[in-house]
């Protein structure tokens, strides 16, 4: 039995419908500038906390009882799932997830598994059901990596800034590109349902590093993937956001995907991906840079980017990717009344 959802405004602009105020969560809401998350973190790494039910579940409720944020994330990362499928995978300190054995050839993808969610990563299901059954009174969204993201990380064997093995490995060897494009949207597509059966109520699935691709490569390498992965998880009716940065010439290609969300970063106004024929719901958009700035600067920028948003219905207010460690908490609690106050004066 599901715990009631009294604030459903998150889910009711992801599915197009008119709402009482805009609603708000931020990307990395739970984790980095919090004191709280900060101290735990002196203990136990990420890998640690996901695999305790109870403190995961605390760490993902901090910013929906400090900010009032109208949604939860579930407090994990996007290579959770990968030493499932035998990937040596390693969260290093001020690098990001660094991978030990990195893909080289056909021969490494056919070696990668299966994922088995009950047996393998029990303890994410847990956490969700803990959430979902007894603490939440706002939606849960699950989430997973996208394809072209987590090979990135794959191939490079950590973070890039170019991407050039990746898009080596793509171009010069297409058939072993496509087999591991294959098993990852295998591997998401049980990891995701097994999140949604667990009790998430929305799923983003981010392809943080697509936008390197250009439109006819992503045509071509990503979208019939990303169709074949969202077209599997549309069967669990719930609303399913696409989200990637640096990837403004992509969003009317994602307008094409069985999806209902489009997640847009901070370059490419509303008003004009709305002009450009995204039809779907937006979320988006505000700088996390700004976060630093003075709050009137924050409060002009943010106001403008509502007046848009709030120009039709299916508008979700977030950052255009996430929190920075630096940024203080009092400021997302500021920013998130501010939201609801606005927005629920404009309508
Ligand atoms: O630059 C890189 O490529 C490495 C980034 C990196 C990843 N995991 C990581 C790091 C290091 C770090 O954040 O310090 C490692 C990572 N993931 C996470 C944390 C916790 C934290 O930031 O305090 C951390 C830092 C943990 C540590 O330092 O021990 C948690 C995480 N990753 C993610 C999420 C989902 C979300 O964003 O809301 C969430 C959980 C939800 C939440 O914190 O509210 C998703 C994630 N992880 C990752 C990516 C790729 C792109 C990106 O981060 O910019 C993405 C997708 C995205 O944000 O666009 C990879």
């Amino acid at each position: 039995m599901s715990k009631e959802i009294t604030n459903d405004t998150f889910l009711k602009a992801a599915r197009g419908e008119k709402t009482d105020h805009v609603p708000v969560w931020y990307m990395r809401q739970a984790g980095r500038s919090q004191p709280e998350y900060r101290k735990l973190k002196e203990k136990y790494s990420l890998f640690e906390i996901t695999h305790q039910p109870e403190l995961c579940a605390y760490v993902t409720r901090l910013p929906v009882e400090q900010y009032d944020v109208d949604a939860a994330i579930l407090y994990k990362d996007i290579m959770t799932p990968l030493p499932a499928i035998g990937v040596d995978v390693e969260i290093k300190s001020g690098i990001g997830p660094v991978i030990a054995n990195p893909i080289q050839s056909v021969t490494d993808v056919e070696k990668l598994g299966e994922l088995n969610p009950e047996k393998d990563i029990p303890y994410v299901l847990d956490t969700i059901k803990l959430l979902t059954t007894e603490q939440l009174s706002v939606p849960l969204i699950g989430f997973s990596g996208a394809p072209f993201t987590i090979a990135s990380y794959m191939i490079e064997g950590g973070p890039s800034k170019n991407y050039n093995k990746t898009k080596a490995f793509m171009y010069s060897e297409p058939k072993a590109w496509f087999a591991l494009m294959d098993k990852l949207a295998d591997m998401i597509i049980i990891y995701v349902k097994s999140q949604i059966k667990a009790g998430v109520k929305a799923v983003q699935i981010f392809d943080s590093w697509v936008g390197a691709l250009n439109v006819e490569d992503y045509r071509v390498f990503i979208k019939p993937i990303m169709t074949r992965i969202f077209s599997s998880l549309r069967e669990e009716n719930v609303p399913l956001i696409m989200f990637g940065v640096g990837a403004s010439h992509l969003a009317l290609e994602w307008n094409d995907l069985p999806i209902d969300v489009v997640g847009l970063d901070w370059r490419l106004p509303i008003t004009e991906a709305r002009q450009m024929g995204i039809q779907k719901t937006v979320q988006g958009n505000l700088d996390p840079a700004l976060l630093l700035s003075s709050w009137d600067v924050i409060e002009e920028r943010t106001k403008r980017i509502l007046d848009q948003g709030m120009e039709q219905d299916g508008y979700i207010f977030n950052l255009g990717h996430g929190v920075f460690p630096s940024v203080n908490p009092e400021t997302l609690k500021r920013l998130t009344a501010f939201i609801h106050e606005y927005s629920s004066k404009m309508k």
